[in-house]
């Protein structure tokens, strides 16, 4: 330790059971934090302070406006540079001396296990289901605790997976994934950024308390569930232990398969997260086009209907030129008085999940031979590939 870390860290080191000592294993400790959104910056920020030895940052976004009223270590001056980056310009102001590992790339079967391997604890702040599965496999494998973190609307949930050997792992609790449609992302289910606050600031705590030796698992594992309009706030559900027949981490053998080779966004059944989507900027056969496709077609004055199924109230706000509303819950009640009577069909929403049930919806009434696809990734993906001038809200 330099001589100016005792005053940098003398608030925490006059605690009794934190001390030098603990000081010194924080300095020893790797941290990783997968995802610098609403959960990490603010987890990111009392990781940094508190002084652990080397910090991972590893997130594929760049920073937009709407990331601001909650991902706290991004401002308007980072806005369009990958998170990671702005993450660690902030976190360099706190203290110039910090060991930081930035990666700009989202973590994905093929790199999981090089990046987490060299990290003592894991954070998972991401916002999808493929990747807290895939977190959670690679935890299990590189016998790592993974700090959970989650939150929505006004709620949020914290979970230490895989911290002793008797912790279960995400998939002893969750061994079939979570419905998609009940796997909405902040953009679509709103979010109090307070709330992911909340959950962030636990998940650096319970980070700090594993490095140094302050963590207690308790008799039976729980999770915390926190509930911003609940009186009480905060409620703790007991967790049932390691599952033997868990197919990641029980005894009874790993028959989960090869990292490498699992698809996870196949396993959680649900449309891919919008990282894989956005990436895909032309090319999507068959039954999918991107909103480059849809913009080629109107340009080459193909006859093209564009079916809107967002809400009144959000067409309101914006639409395509020459597009027709039909909000998704009419368009499934009834798809046959909804199908254009002529054209090539393109159903668009504001992220791209409706419009794929609309299309399909559209395409069971349909003949053979018509065309009707969804645009990946919605309007926001308009926005971003062809039009900039296109509101996103
Ligand atoms: N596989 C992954 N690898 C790296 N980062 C990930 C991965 N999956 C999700 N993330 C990141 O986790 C973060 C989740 O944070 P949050 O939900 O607050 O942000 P967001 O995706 O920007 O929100 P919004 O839904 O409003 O667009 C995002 O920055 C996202 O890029």
């Amino acid at each position: 330790m330099e001589l100016a870390d005792y005053q940098r860290y003398g608030r925490q080191m006059i605690l009794d059971g934190f001390g030098l000592e603990g000081q010194l294993k924080l300095q020893k400790s790797s941290v990783v934090v997968i995802g610098a959104g609403g959960l990490g910056c603010p987890a990111l920020q009392y990781l940094a302070s508190a002084g652990f030895g080397k910090i991972g940052i590893v997130d594929h976004d760049i920073v937009e406006l709407s990331n601001l009223q909650r991902q706290v270590l991004h401002n308007e001056d980072t806005l369009g540079i990958p998170k990671a980056e702005s993450a660690a310009i902030a976190l360099r102001r706190i203290n110039s001396r910090l060991n930081l590992d930035i990666v700009t790339e989202a973590l994905t079967p093929q790199n999981a296990l090089d990046i987490l391997k060299p990290y003592s604890i894991v954070l998972d702040c991401t916002d999808n289901a493929p990747t807290r599965y895939l977190l959670s496999d690679t935890c299990v494998v590189l016998n790592l605790p993974l700090v959970s973190g989650a939150a929505q609307k006004f709620e949020g949930q914290l979970c230490v997976y895989n911290a002793t050997p008797t912790t279960p792992c995400y998939r002893c609790l969750f061994p079939i994934p979570p419905a998609p449609e009940t796997m909405g992302s902040c953009s679509e289910t709103g979010i109090l950024g307070a709330v992911t606050g909340v959950i962030g600031n636990l998940q650096a705590l319970e980070a700090i308390k594993l490095a140094t030796g302050l963590y207690q698992s308790g008799e039976k594992p729980t999770m915390l569930i926190f509930n911003a309009l609940s009186p009480t706030l905060f409620r703790t559900v007991k967790l049932r232990s390691r599952k033997e027949d868990c197919i990641a981490c029980g005894v009874e053998g790993k028959r989960v398969g090869s990292i490498k080779d699992t698809d996870y966004v196949q396993f959680c059944g649900g449309p891919a997260p919008d990282w894989i989507e956005r990436g895909m900027v032309s090319g999507i056969s068959g039954t999918r086009a991107t909103a480059a496709e849809l913009n080629e077609a109107i340009q080459k004055g193909q006859a093209v209907t564009v079916v809107d199924v967002r809400p009144r109230t959000e067409f309101g706000i914006c639409a395509l030129p020459g597009s027709m509303n039909v909000p998704i819950k009419e368009l499934v009640a009834d798809p046959s008085s909804h199908l254009p009577a002529n054209g090539d069909v393109y159903v668009v929403c504001r992220l791209g999940n409706d419009s794929q049930i609309g299309a399909d919806a559209l395409r069971s009434v349909a003949g053979n031979g018509s065309t009707i696809k969804d645009v990946v990734g919605g309007l926001r993906a308009w926005s971003q590939k062809v039009d900039g001038k296109f509101p996103v809200y």
